[in-house]
């Protein structure tokens, strides 16, 4: 179903505090990105098709199963990063198709910086992975390439969004999908979600200038 849908589960409320923690170390902020993306994957993918298989058991035939579909997990960089493995061993099939984009310190706006989609050759399911989702400007950026590459099927996998961000996404485009832990209410002056957690990236990947 189209739409924003805010994943409410007890491990997800537990998994989100440790990294909105301001004292989380970077070690332990990525373990968490991972079980959060697990559960978040779980969720998100409840739709994918399946094809029957039999499968020899050592004692008896089994009805087993396949994904037919092309699966690519899409990772913004560099945040995106951490929420691929986790998804890649839920789905070992997956194809990766790498976005870079950053937001420009100044505006907000996201700038692109790497894209090698193969012309022609879409996934089925795109799965977008990235860890925030603020202004929205980053998902609707990346949305837009995928719709372009001519994807069949987008979601969105953010583990924070603001609700301006999700508002701007469901508008720009009302067929995707967007799959959060918790939506918060507002940005800042810097566009940042409050209450949020920081700076994602760097937060991962120990980069905080202090
Ligand atoms: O919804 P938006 O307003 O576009 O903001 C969200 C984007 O900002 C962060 O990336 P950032 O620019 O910090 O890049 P990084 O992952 O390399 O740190 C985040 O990981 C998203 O990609
Ligand atoms: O709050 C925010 C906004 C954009 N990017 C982040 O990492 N955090
Ligand atoms: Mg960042």
């Amino acid at each position: 179903m189209p739409g924003v849908h805010e994943v409410v589960h007890p491990l997800i409320k537990r998994h989100l505090t440790v990294l909105r923690c301001e004292t989380t170390r970077p070690a332990e902020f990525r373990s968490s990105v991972r079980r959060l993306a697990t559960l978040l994957a779980y969720e998100a993918t409840k739709d994918l098709a399946t094809t029957v298989a039999q499968v020899q058991t050592p004692v008896a035939m089994a009805q087993g199963y396949e994904l037919p579909d092309r699966i690519g997990l899409v990772p913004i960089l560099r945040a995106g990063l951490g929420m691929v493995d986790p998804v890649l061993d839920l789905i070992p099939s997956a194809e990766v198709w790498h976005l870079g984009l950053y937001r420009d310190e100044a505006t907000a706006q996201p700038v692109r910086y790497y894209d090698k989609l193969p012309p022609g050759q879409p996934v089925d399911t795109a799965l977008v992975l990235d860890p925030m989702l603020a202004t929205g400007g980053s998902a609707v950026a990346a949305l837009q390439t995928l719709y372009d590459w001519g994807v069949g099927r987008a979601k969105v996998l953010s583990l924070i969004a603001s609700q301006e961000g999700v508002d701007a996404v469901a508008s720009q485009f009302p067929q995707a999908q967007v799959f959060v832990c918790k939506v918060d209410a507002e940005l800042n002056d810097q566009k940042f979600i409050v209450p949020g957690l920081g700076d994602a990236g760097d937060r991962s990947f120990n980069t905080i200038v202090r």
